[in-house]
């Protein structure tokens, strides 16, 4: 049965950190929400959270694995289509990340799989139900921009998204896409990026969400984004 919904997001690793922030806050707003992460039960935790709000569904599973991504096309299928695809989930790879020389490059391969094949393949299986005008947000970071030592791994994947997104944009002018820096977040992945370190100084992904959603009200023209600093432009 396919149920018509009026707006609907698609959020990938809305498990915790930045991803259920999102949910959290488009719940509030109304939004139908289609989620995932590779670990059912925190999952469901969120799903049983929000659906006093809304109406939420949850796939369990991995972007990296095409038959995961069919099984969110086919839920989307029987939401109506998709508004906004939020491309969040994300792997930092060894911790502490190791320099270039010593990355093991089944973990790189890993990597790349996760944060640039996996987006870019999400988008491609979703398409038939993307809505008119429909928004893609792919999640980067300064570590997309900036050269780090020991962020060869994961930046160089950061790297590779944004300027994907970026040629997705010229060819798709129908679609609003957005490479978006949500900026540094007191988060699991954070603290794996630093470990051992104190990183309660960092601000909570709750503070990156009214930026990213202020881009998909405002539909600002595609480009790349950084979450605290919208409306501002950063390329
Ligand atoms: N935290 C920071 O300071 C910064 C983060 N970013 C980016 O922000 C985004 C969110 O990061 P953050 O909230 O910190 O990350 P977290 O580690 O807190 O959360 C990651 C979420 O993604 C899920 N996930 C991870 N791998 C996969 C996968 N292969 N398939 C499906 N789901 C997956 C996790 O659940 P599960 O483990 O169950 O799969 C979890 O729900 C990422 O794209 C990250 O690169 C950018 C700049 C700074
Ligand atoms: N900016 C980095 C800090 O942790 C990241 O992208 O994770």
């Amino acid at each position: 049965m396919t149920e018509t919904l009026s707006h609907t997001a698609l959020i990938t690793g809305a498990s915790r950190g930045l991803g259920r922030a999102l949910a959290r806050e488009l719940a509030r707003q109304g939004w139908n929400l289609l989620l995932d992460a590779r670990h059912p039960a925190p999952l469901e935790a969120v799903r049983a959270e929000l659906q006093t709000l809304t109406h939420v569904q949850t796939r369990s599973g991995d972007v990296g694995d095409a038959f995961h991504r069919q099984e969110l096309l086919e839920a989307a299928q029987t939401l109506g289509g998709i508004d906004v695809l939020i491309n969040n989930a994300s792997m930092l790879g060894p911790s502490p990340q190791p320099d270039l020389l010593s990355f093991p490059l089944d973990i790189l391969e890993q990597v790349y799989r996760t944060n640039v094949i996996a987006p870019l393949a999400l988008i491609q299986t979703l398409e038939p139900q993307l809505k008119s005008n429909a928004c893609i947000i792919n999640i980067t970071s300064d570590a997309g921009q900036e050269v780090y030592a020991g962020w060869g791994g994961y930046g160089s994947s950061k790297a590779a998204l944004e300027h994907l997104s970026a040629i997705l944009a010229v060819e798709r002018s129908d679609l609003s896409v957005y490479w978006v820096d949500p900026g540094d977040m007191r988060t699991d992945m954070h603290q794996a990026a630093f470990p051992g370190e104190d990183i309660s100084d960092r601000l909570l992904p709750e503070e990156s969400v009214p930026g990213i959603l202020q881009l998909i009200a405002q539909r600002y023209p595609s480009g790349r984004y950084l979450a605290r600093a919208l409306p501002a432009r950063n390329q």
